[in-house]
């Protein structure tokens, strides 16, 4: 029945630039918890030839758990949480090794990165955690990121790298997030229990009935199954990004996937959304100050729909606000023109106004940044 709209999403897949893909434990690690080295390898050649051809590639990998329960010659995950924490934080550095190696075969520079819930909340963190994952991204670095099990238990958990790998797709401005897991994607029902359950190609609403048809985990070393798959769709639906459900247990799905073939479920974005991002910047957060901007920069913002705004173009502090905050941008007659989370707390930022980049250090003695507000985390109103 969607096969009009599956045909046309799946052209504009091929288009997209930048990628989440999500590896769960069943992908890259055998069920006695021993690491599947031809899956990685190819998982590294494919991801960086995505890369070569001009894509930007984020990889979000699970099975540090079960990485530390094979390295420990353990039979299952240990039923602590201390005893989880030490298998992830033991299976950790073994992935990054075999990522870092791997990857490194074909030349591609890779990055480690550890999140938590608490890291995605708090507006400091996100903001940290987002610059430093554009800047590595403008580097042409992979980003290989899981979630900090060491550090985060129960609440301060996010508890699966589906819904991660979504949080990190908003985080980072990607087009698509591609959830790789040991099944061809969304069925009517889950097969395992029901043989008889279909594949659903597309879906365009997460509705309380597909959610019913959603089981748990399905093998003994993965967390997430179908549901925490559907809570990470809605969730990027919402901000605007599509996210396919497919199989990799044949990693050359990837290409199938990213030349707009139709492989798997399809969840499709929702287009007239604002980013998840931008929607928290204009209208949920917390205005904390003013930034008054001169009026060739109000010409740029109104023109191009948006730019960084450095120390230069700006005339006028209000308020007092630290940095990570929301501000408001305004041109010199008081209109609003754009919302932004400042680089820079109210003093210093008064301080280097009309500042040029190369003096920024000397008159608040530290530049952790060159912009006021980067473009990234500005939204023209
Ligand atoms: N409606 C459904 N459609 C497909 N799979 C389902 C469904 N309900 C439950 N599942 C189960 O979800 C499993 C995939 O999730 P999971 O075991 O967490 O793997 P991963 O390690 O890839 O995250 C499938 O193997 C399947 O048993
Ligand atoms: N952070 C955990 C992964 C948790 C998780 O979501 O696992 P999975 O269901 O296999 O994607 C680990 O690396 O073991």
């Amino acid at each position: 029945m969607h096969r009009g709209v599956d045909a046309m999403d799946r052209s504009k897949i091929a288009e997209v630039k930048r990628v989440v893909v999500k590896v769960g434990t069943s992908t890259i690690t055998y069920p006695n918890g021993k690491i599947n080295y031809e899956k990685i390898e190819k998982l590294a050649r494919i991801m960086t030839d995505l890369q070569n051809q001009g894509k930007e590639m984020i990889l979000v990998s699970s099975g540090a758990g079960a990485a530390g329960v094979g390295r420990m010659g353990l039979e299952a995950k240990p039923a602590s949480i201390p005893g989880k924490q030490a298998c992830a934080a033991v299976g950790q550095g073994i992935l990054m090794h075999i990522y870092e190696r791997l990857f490194g075969e074909y030349g591609q520079v890779v990055a480690q990165v550890l999140l938590t819930k608490s890291d995605m909340v708090n507006r400091h963190s996100y903001a940290n955690a987002r610059n430093a994952l554009q800047e590595m991204i403008s580097w042409g670095v992979i980003p290989i990121i899981n979630e900090n099990d060491v550090v985060a238990i129960d609440e301060f958990k996010i508890g699966d790298n589906d819904n991660l790998s979504a949080l990190v797709a908003s985080l980072a401005d990607a087009d698509l997030d591609i959830l790789l897991s040991d099944i061809d994607g969304l069925y009517t029902a889950n097969p395992k229990t029901h043989p008889e359950a279909r594949l659903v190609s597309v879906v365009e609403e997460v509705t309380p009935e597909i959610e019913a048809t959603a089981g748990g985990a399905g093998s003994k070393n993965a967390t997430g199954g179908m549901l925490t798959k559907l809570q990470a769709a809605k969730n990027a639906m919402s901000a605007g990004i599509a996210l396919i459900i497919a199989n990799g247990e044949d990693l050359e799905i990837l290409r199938k996937i990213m030349r707009g073939e139709p492989v798997g479920t399809l969840f499709v974005p929702r287009e007239s959304h604002l980013r998840f991002r931008n929607q928290w910047l204009a209208f949920g957060s917390r205005i904390s100050g003013k930034v008054i901007v001169d009026e060739g920069l109000a010409k740029a913002l109104r023109q191009k729909g948006g730019c960084s705004i450095l120390p230069v173009g700006i005339t006028g502090v209000e308020g007092s606000f630290e940095s990570g905050d929301t501000v408001s941008v305004l041109d010199q007659e008081g209109h609003e023109l754009a919302r932004g989370m400042t680089n820079y707390n109210a003093e210093d930022l008064d301080l280097i106004k009309g500042c040029r980049t190369s003096q920024i250090e000397e008159k608040i003695g530290y530049k952790h940044y060159d912009e006021a507000i980067h473009r990234d985390n500005l939204v023209v109103l």
